[in-house]
């Protein structure tokens, strides 16, 4: 009789922990089938809208701070969106257990670290912006420039020095067909995994501050400007002026295009990594249910994470006439009033920039 008891226990435990394991299994619709296709559509628009903006920055000389740091995001977003395929085959089980391996040790490291360096250089270029607002006619010079080249390698390696450990400490056989990256992880890689995601937090929120605090000024710069122009304008003809409305609206659109892509890519993301790292390693705090809906938002927010390399590409467009004009001219295309959005004079130092 006691043996029956126990036979069954240990059959409804047993019972109890596939039907759990079952429930918290990674393996939904959202991330086999999903996510793959919407990872698919982002690996064609970015790989062509990425393809296209490097060769017209091929064709522009780095004679600004700005194009620097436009050139660099496109270098990121481009090894971004290679990375792509992989987590695509992965994340609908198409993929090897070799492969899958790849996208824990090199693949997902590869695109964590362009998305840090993106967001590095918008903090850059939001100074820049900011710089030639107040102080429009603080030029450049060979010098600046090459310590703006040189700023560059210095992020690039500190960061690819930050994110290598991630690679080189993941390392542990997998004991099953089914594992998370974090069980390939040695002790010390997970400490090294949650030290770097700390560090990755740091780097956003101290970039975001910056960008919001420099489109502050922005704006307040241009509104200033505005209102002198209209001021001017008004003097002159003592009447309204709507054309020069329609300007300041475009004048905006353009000064909140980096904000909302901030605030829309990677906000989310950084909210929702805190407690899946948390889970991925001090796994006992939670129950399975728990980490799997983290695991899931973490997934959600790092897709929208993943879309700002699709919208980069807006950005210089919007805000960098050279790429605008040098766009047309590649294409042979006549600018029409797209050529417009850089020349209006109360916008010039703004990101609108002629550079
Ligand atoms: N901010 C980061 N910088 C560099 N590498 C990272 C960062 N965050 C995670 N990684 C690495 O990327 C790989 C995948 O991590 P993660 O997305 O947390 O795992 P999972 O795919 O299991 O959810 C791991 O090797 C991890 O250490």
């Amino acid at each position: 009789m006691e043996l029956t008891t126990d036979v069954t226990d240990t059959y409804s435990n047993q019972t109890d922990r596939n039907q759990s394991s079952e429930a918290c299994s990674r393996d939904s619709a959202l991330k086999t089938t999903v996510f793959p296709l919407l990872y698919t559509i982002l690996f064609i628009l970015g790989m062509s809208l990425n393809g296209l903006a490097a060769w017209v920055f091929l064709r522009i000389p780095s004679k600004s701070h700005f194009i620097i740091y436009l050139k660099n995001i496109v270098v990121a977003d481009i090894i971004m969106t290679l990375t792509f395929p992989f987590k695509i085959l992965s994340d609908a089980n198409l993929a090897t257990v070799g492969v899958r391996v790849f996208v824990c040790r090199v693949s997902s490291v590869l695109f964590y670290l362009t998305m840090y360096i993106s967001i590095l250089f918008f903090g850059l270029i939001s100074i820049d912006r900011c710089r030639k607002t107040m102080w429009p006619f603080v030029g450049t010079n060979a010098r600046r420039l090459f310590h703006r080249k040189l700023l560059s390698a210095f992020i690039w390696t500190s960061l690819f020095a930050l994110a290598l450990p991630n690679v080189i400490l993941t390392s542990r056989r997998n004991t099953s067909d089914r594992f998370k990256c974090s069980d390939l992880k040695t002790d010390l890689g997970l400490k090294w995994h949650e030290l770097v995601n700390h560090v990755c937090q740091v780097i956003f929120w101290g970039n975001l501050v910056t960008v919001i605090i420099c489109y502050t000024l922005i704006s307040k710069e241009l509104y200033k400007s505005y209102a002198r122009t209209r001021a001017q304008h008004e003097a002159r003809q003592g009447a309204n002026v709507p054309h020069r409305q329609l300007n300041k609206s475009s004048i905006q659109v353009n000064v909140f295009l980096v904000l909302a892509v901030f605030f829309v890519c990677f906000v989310p993301f950084h909210f929702a990594r805190v407690p899946y790292t948390i889970s991925q390693t001090r796994g006992r705090m939670f129950n399975c249910q728990q980490k799997l809906f983290f695991f899931q938002l973490k997934e959600s927010t790092l897709w929208l994470s993943s879309l700002n390399s699709v919208l980069d590409p807006l950005i210089y467009f919007f805000l960098c006439k050279s790429f605008r004009t040098s766009l047309f001219n590649t294409l042979r295309l006549s600018p029409g009033r797209c050529g417009e959005l850089g020349t209006d004079s109360t916008s010039t130092p703004l990101g609108n920039t002629q550079t």
